[in-house]
C-alpha cells in the first residue's frame, strides 16, 4: 500500500488533568476528502492543532510525506505543504482581501508583486474575485470564511485542514460553499475538515472519523458511520439512544 500523506500514531495530548486526545491513530490517503467530526469538547481542534505543529503531542508520531514531523512548528509544516485554518476568522480587518490572501502567498512568493497576483487567482477560486479590493473588514460571515480558505490555499498546500469552514453560514451559504470545498479536493488537494454540518459531511467526505473525549470511536464512510451506535451514543448521551430507539420501536404499530 502506498504511504499515506498523514499518519499518526498512537498520538497524545493532555492539559492538567485532562485527556484531550488519547493514543489516536489514523491514516489519511493523498488525493482523499475526509471529515473528522464528535461532540463539542472531543478533541477535534486539539487533533489539528497536534497535526499542524500548533501543539507538541505528549506521546506518539505525526508522519507527513513520509517524514516524521512529530514537534515540527507550523510554519515548517506549512513549507512542507499542511495548513490549517482557524475556527475563529481573524482577517487583517484594514487591509484589502488581495493583501489578506497575499499573506498566504508570500510563503513561496518573495515578491509582493507576485504574492499579489497569485491572490488574485486564489480569490477566483472561492469565489471572491468581485470583492479583491474591499478592506476585509467588510466581509460578511461567508465572506471571511471564504477570506480564511483563501488564506490557506494561497500557501499552496498539498494537505488542507479546515476547521469548521461551514460554522456561521445560513443553509443557502453552506450549499454555496460545499462545491468551493469539493472543487479544491478534486484540483488535487488533500483535504480534511472538521465538521458539525452533517449534511456537508455526508456530501462530501469519502471517509469520516469520529472523536468522543479524546478517543477514535469509528471511522468509516460517512453512512456507516452516522448509524453506529457507538456514534449515536456519543451525540446524544449515554443511554438517550437506546431510549429513543426503544420509543421508536413502541410507536410502530
Ligand atoms: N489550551 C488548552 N488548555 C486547556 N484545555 C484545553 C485547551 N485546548 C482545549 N482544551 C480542552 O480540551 C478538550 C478538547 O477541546 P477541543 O477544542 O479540541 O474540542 P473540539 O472537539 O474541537 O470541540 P468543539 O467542537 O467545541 O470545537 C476540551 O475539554 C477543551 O476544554
Amino acid at each position: 500500500m502506498a504511504e499515506p500523506l498523514l499518519r499518526l500514531a498512537n498520538v497524545s495530548k493532555s492539559f492538567g488533568g485532562l485527556a484531550a486526545v488519547q493514543d489516536v491513530s489514523l491514516q489519511l490517503p493523498a488525493g482523499s476528502l475526509g471529515a473528522l467530526i464528535g461532540p463539542n469538547g472531543a478533541g477535534k481542534t486539539t487533533l489539528f492543532a497536534l497535526m499542524s505543529g500548533f501543539l507538541r503531542p505528549d506521546a506518539g508520531r505525526i508522519v507527513f510525506d513520509g517524514r516524521d514531523i512529530t514537534g515540527q512548528p507550523p510554519h515548517l509544516n506549512a513549507r512542507r505543504g499542511m495548513t490549517r485554518t482557524f475556527q475563529i476568522v481573524q482577517p487583517f480587518a484594514a487591509q484589502t482581501v488581495r493583501e489578506n490572501i497575499a499573506v498566504g502567498a508570500h510563503l513561496h512568493c518573495a515578491a509582493r508583486a507576485e504574492a499579489l497576483e497569485q491572490a488574485a487567482l486564489v480569490a477566483r477560486r472561492v469565489g471572491l474575485a468581485p470583492q479583491l479590493d474591499k478592506p476585509a473588514g467588510d466581509l460578511t460571515v461567508a465572506g471571511r470564511k471564504r477570506l480564511e480558505l483563501a488564506r490557506a490555499l494561497a500557501t499552496r498546500p498539498r494537505l488542507l485542514l479546515l476547521d469548521e469552514v461551514l460554522a456561521g453560514l445560513n443553509p443557502q451559504e453552506v450549499a454555496e460553499m460545499v462545491p468551493v470545498v469539493r472543487d479544491i479536493a478534486a484540483g488535487g488537494v488533500t483535504v480534511l475538515m472538521i465538521e458539525h454540518v452533517m449534511q456537508a459531511v455526508m456530501n462530501l467526505a469519502q471517509h469520516v472519523w469520529v472523536l468522543a473525549q479524546g478517543q477514535l470511536i469509528a471511522e468509516g464512510p460517512p453512512r456507516a458511520v452516522t448509524r453506529d451506535q457507538r456514534v449515536i451514543e456519543a451525540y446524544l448521551g449515554h443511554g438517550t439512544a437506546r431510549r429513543l430507539a426503544g420509543q421508536a420501536a413502541e410507536a410502530t404499530p
